[in-house]
């Protein structure tokens, strides 16, 4: 359940009209709702009732915008990051140090030393290579970084191919048949504290199967490693749980992925890590926009030309993704269109041949669900600039991340005096 709902004939982002924040802010506009953000930070965090010791660590590459991770903070969560800038913010946010995991394949030298530099909680590490590295550089400073080793279970997610990351043939972690091994050397490194395992097998799940196989695996591994002698005090489940883009996906429920958990993992006795940035952020936010002009003529439905385009959100361009297009003031009547935005190429179509809203030029729109993975992979193409930000909070609003416009963008660029 979301705070997006029609009131009056004209679709609110909680007591906010969306024309109010389109006529103050322009288009396209990226609206949060911090009601729908808390609902599912605590549905979330109910759901693992059932888990006594834990951590919630919001998947931070879903949605860096401050003000988000600031709600998030505020609910007692802390945050998976992959990148320095992803820490920085994290921290900025007011998120604890001791709550921030570091993952991701390929951290750099110097992403290491900034997360020993803040004493972040964890670092999931995903090679050997990894944590030979950071090893060195904890011992350097007469430390031990406290780790994970992240496995790769072969399992398949059954999602997108670009989204799924716990096959064989997957560039993270380390395989299973080699984490005994790479286990017993890492963890005989001095600067390491490493203090158990990691698993994170992709994104959008609409299955709690392969979840469920993954961390039977985990689950053996922990056993053979402890039979081995080793002390393993901290698993991080990482995150995956999908949410419904279009009618009839039906996404376990965080309390269903919660009861599996619990069950699968009542005898682990660890304390367990949750990365979800999706599932808490993707139906928090919507993505308004204006329409340009209805063009009619061609061999098939008309084109409906927004003004948001694939460098706003590209997961309909990238992964052919559905986001479902809605009108923020419906008149009841139906059409069918090809939705498109205006970039110079065919790849900037959001839907085609979709049944949606009859629309005309200036009507505003959205495209829901737009909440993760939404702004956080906008960029400039065709000198767009990026796209403003939004959080709406019962009868108010702020704008979160202004517009950066083309030109502020170009204030960036230089032109050696050699040419
Ligand atoms: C290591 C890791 N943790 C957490 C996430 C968050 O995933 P999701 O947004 O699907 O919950 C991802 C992205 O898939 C990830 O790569
Ligand atoms: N960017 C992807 C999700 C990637 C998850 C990364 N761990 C999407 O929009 O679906």
């Amino acid at each position: 359940m979301d705070h997006f709902a029609l009131k009056n004939g004209v679709l609110h982002a909680e007591d906010v009209p969306l024309t109010r924040i389109a006529e103050e802010v322009g288009t396209p506009v990226y609206v949060y709702s911090r009601a729908t953000l808390e609902r599912h930070a605590r549905v979330f965090r109910e759901g693992l009732e059932g888990v006594p010791h834990k951590l919630i660590a919001f998947a931070v590459k879903a949605n860096p915008n401050l003000a988000v991770l600031k709600v998030l903070q505020q609910q007692g969560f802390g945050a998976d990051v992959v990148s320095g800038g992803e820490l920085i913010r994290a921290l900025a946010a007011g998120m604890a140090p001791e709550m921030i995991v570091f993952s991701g394949v390929g951290k750099t030298r110097a992403e290491l030393e900034l997360g020993l530099d803040k004493g972040i909680g964890q670092f999931n590490i995903e090679s050997r290579e990894e944590g030979r590295e950071l090893a060195e550089l904890a011992a350097a400073r007469g430390e031990r970084a406290p780790a994970c080793l992240r496995i790769n279970p072969d399992v398949d997610a059954k999602t997108h191919e670009k989204i799924s990351t716990g096959k064989a043939e997957n560039k993270f972690g380390i395989p299973m048949v080699h984490a005994r091994e790479a286990y017993d050397e890492l963890a005989a490194l001095e600067g390491l504290n490493l203090r158990g395992v990691a698993v994170h097998i992709g994104s959008q799940l609409l299955d709690l199967e392969p979840l469920e196989t993954a961390f039977a695996k985990v689950g053996t591994l922990v056993e053979d490693l402890r039979a081995a002698g080793h002390t393993i005090t901290h698993v991080d489940l990482g995150g995956g749980l999908g949410v419904p883009y279009r009618a009839g996906e039906n996404p376990p429920s965080p309390a269903g992925y919660g009861a599996m958990v619990a069950r699968v993992t009542k005898d682990w006795g660890v304390h367990l890590t949750f990365e979800p940035g999706r599932v808490i952020a993707g139906n928090a936010g919507v993505l308004l926009t204006q329409v340009v002009r209805v063009k009619r003529g061609g061999n098939g439905p008309p084109f409906v030309i927004v003004d948001a385009a694939m460098n706003d959100l590209a997961r309909p361009a990238l992964y052919g993704a559905w986001h479902d297009f809605i009108a923020v003031e419906p008149s009841g009547e139906r059409m069918t269109a090809n939705i498109v935005g205006p970039i110079c190429e065919t790849g900037d179509t959001f839907a085609r041949d979709r049944e949606c809203d009859a629309l005309v030029a200036g009507d505003l729109a959205v495209f829901r669900t737009g909440g993760a993975y939404g702004a956080t992979m906008a960029s400039s193409y065709n000198s767009r600039g990026f796209v403003p930000e939004a959080l709406v909070d019962g009868d108010r609003f702020a704008v979160v991340a202004d517009r950066i416009p083309a030109a502020a963008i170009m204030d960036a660029e230089r032109v050696p005096d050699w040419l």
